[in-house]
Parts: structure tokens; sequence; C-alpha cells
């Protein structure tokens, strides 16, 4: 594999800031049948990458929801080249798309959209009836999965069964709007600002909001005094907090340049809170939705191609430690 240009700005703009563009496909899928995407069991594909950490929102809300036999999974590698995005190279068992016999993602785009030019993103939804994307925007695609499949599932997996307890219940709406707006920018996306920087001052800009964000979190969870960031049930929140510190020690951390705390040695809350859900595999978790979607050294490479430098980190061991 050839290394990138040494110091080279692999994904932030010219002036050293990583920006991140709005997805461009922004479909839903609907439990009601005369929707233009229905709700349907096999008419639906998940593209992944199991690094990717948005695609990852949408495999933990698959696995919980016990909705493998009524979304399919393609899970596509990274390119020995960094920026020329996902494509089928064999190593996790797919050497081609099964629909349609493609090498790269790119071409599944090109098949909906002949005139696309945006990127190339993972999690793809995929419609096989329509032959298009329904969606690539991994907030609105967990969503779907909550709730307009409920028809295809046993009750006890059904959102509407759930009520309160639900993964976004009624009466939190308005707190985990508001903890994901801040949670995305300051630590999803915070770490994504900090790790693509290609400037000093880019990436000291972006360090610190992390670690005040995490601070943030710890003294939540400490006053709430609960399993969960908003009580005794796993809601939206913590799905989309977990794909991030999951990977934070192992690759953020090392490769992304977040050093000033580690989840494990400075955030007691926040690593005990981790490590509840990753070694749950309870019914609770749909028997362990949080752990068998990882894949700790699918981060260490991953980020590491991704850097102008790709020597992956051999620590922290072990990856996560145990409850
Ligand atoms: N907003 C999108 C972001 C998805 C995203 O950025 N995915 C990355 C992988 S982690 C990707 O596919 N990048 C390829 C590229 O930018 O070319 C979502 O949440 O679904």
């Amino acid at each position: 594999m050839a290394a990138p240009d040494k110091g080279k700005a692999l994904f932030a703009d010219s002036d050293g800031q990583f920006r991140r563009k709005a997805s461009a496909f922004r479909d839903f899928i609907s439990a009601d049948p005369s929707s233009k995407f229905p709700a349907e069991k096999d008419r639906y594909v998940l593209y992944i990458h199991i690094g990717c950490p948005w695609a990852h929102r949408t495999n933990i809300v698959r696995s919980l929801k016990g909705l493998e036999d009524t979304i399919q999974l393609v899970v596509l590698d990274a390119s020995e080249q960094p920026g020329r995005g996902w494509h089928f190279s064999g190593e996790r068992g797919f050497e081609k798309d099964p629909l349609y016999g493609f090498k790269w993602l790119s071409e599944l785009y090109k098949k909906a959209d002949a005139s696309y030019e945006g990127r190339y993103l993972v999690p793809t939804l995929w419609d096989k009836k329509k032959e298009t994307i329904v969606s690539n925007e991994s907030s609105e695609i967990i969503r779907m999965f909550y709730s307009e499949f409920d028809a295809f599932l046993p009750e006890h997996l059904r959102e509407s069964s759930k009520g309160e307890k639900g993964l976004f219940p009624t009466q939190l709406h308005t707190e985990i709007e508001a903890m994901n707006e801040w949670v995305y920018d300051k630590i999803n996306n915070g770490v994504y600002k900090t790790g693509f920087a290609s400037s000093q001052e880019a990436y000291e800009e972006h360090v610190h909001p992390i670690f005040k964000s995490l601070d943030r979190l710890e003294s939540h969870l400490l006053e709430k005094n609960t399993p969960y960031l908003f009580g005794d049930f796993i809601t939206e929140a913590d799905i989309r907090l977990y794909t991030t510190l999951i990977r934070f020690d192992v690759a953020y951390f090392t490769i992304f340049r977040c050093n000033l705390k580690m989840i494990r040695y400075e955030y007691p809350q926040l690593h005990e809170w981790l490590r509840r859900l990753y070694w749950d595999e309870s019914e609770k978790t749909n028997g362990g939705a949080f752990k068998k979607t990882v894949d700790f050294q699918s981060y260490r490479v991953g980020y590491a191609k991704a850097t102008s430098l790709p020597v992956v980190p051999v620590g922290p061991k072990p990856d996560i430690l145990p409850l």
C-alpha cells in the first residue's frame, strides 16, 4: 500500500478545517403501505462499513430491533487509496455487490442518480424495488428502523408496545434532541474535526470542546445516577454516544489526537456506562446488539488508513476493560 504524501491534508479544506457535508438522499420508509417507500420485508438493503460510527448507529438499531431477517446487510471495505471511497475487496466476505455485481459503492450511487456529484457515503439504505437510494443519513435511518417495521416484529420488539420505554419516547423528545445537538457537534463530529484538522490552529480549536463536553456528560450521569443517559432504558441518545465512545480510547485518543484524557482512566461514569452497554447480552440489548456490532481492530486500521501516516497503533490493551 502506498503511503500518502506526509503532511498532506486528506480531508481538510485549504484552511485546515474539516467540514462535513450534508447527506443528499433524505427520503423516509413508512409503515403506511400507500407511501413512496412502504415498510416491507426483504425490500431494503443497508450498506455499511464496520469502522464507520455513523453506519454503526444503523447496524446497532438493526440488531436491537431484531430486523436482521427484514433488512439485508451488505458490508463494504475501505479502499487502499484514501479518499477513493468504499468498495468490495472480499476481506469481509463480499467480493462484489450481491445485488448488481458492482465493485464500488459509487456505482450504486450512479445507478440511483447518474448525475450525482457528492460523496459516496455509508450508511446507504437501498430500495430493491424502486432501485434507488432511500437515505444516506444515519440519524434518519435509525428512526425509520425504530418504528416503521413494527408489523414484522414480535410484540416485545415493537416500538408501539414500549411506550415510555422506547428508543425515542415522546416524553423525552425535547431532552434527547437537545443532547443530540451538542453531542453531534462537539463529540460525534468533534473527533473528526480534530482528527482531520490539517493545521495546529484547527486542531486546537476542536480538541478542547470534546473534553468539555465529555466532562458535561460525566456530570450528567453522576447527577442522574441511572444506568443510561435518560433513565432505566436505552434511548437514541445512548446509541449515538456509544458509537463514538467505543472508538475513543483505541482510535480517537491515539490516531485522531483527542488525547487530553482517556475514557477508561478519567471518566468513571462514562466508562461504566460504556461497558454496561458493550457487555450486555441480555434481552435488553436483544442478545448483544452493542457488542456484536463492534470490531476494535477495524477501528485502528481504518482510522490509521485515513491519516497521512497509516501506521496502526497496537494499544491501548485490552480493547475494553471488563465490567
Ligand atoms: N451524515 C452522514 C455521515 C456519513 C459519513 O460521513 N460516512 C463516512 C464514513 S464514517 C463516509 O462514508 N465517508 C466517505 C467519504 O466521505 O467519501 C450520516 O450520519 O449518515
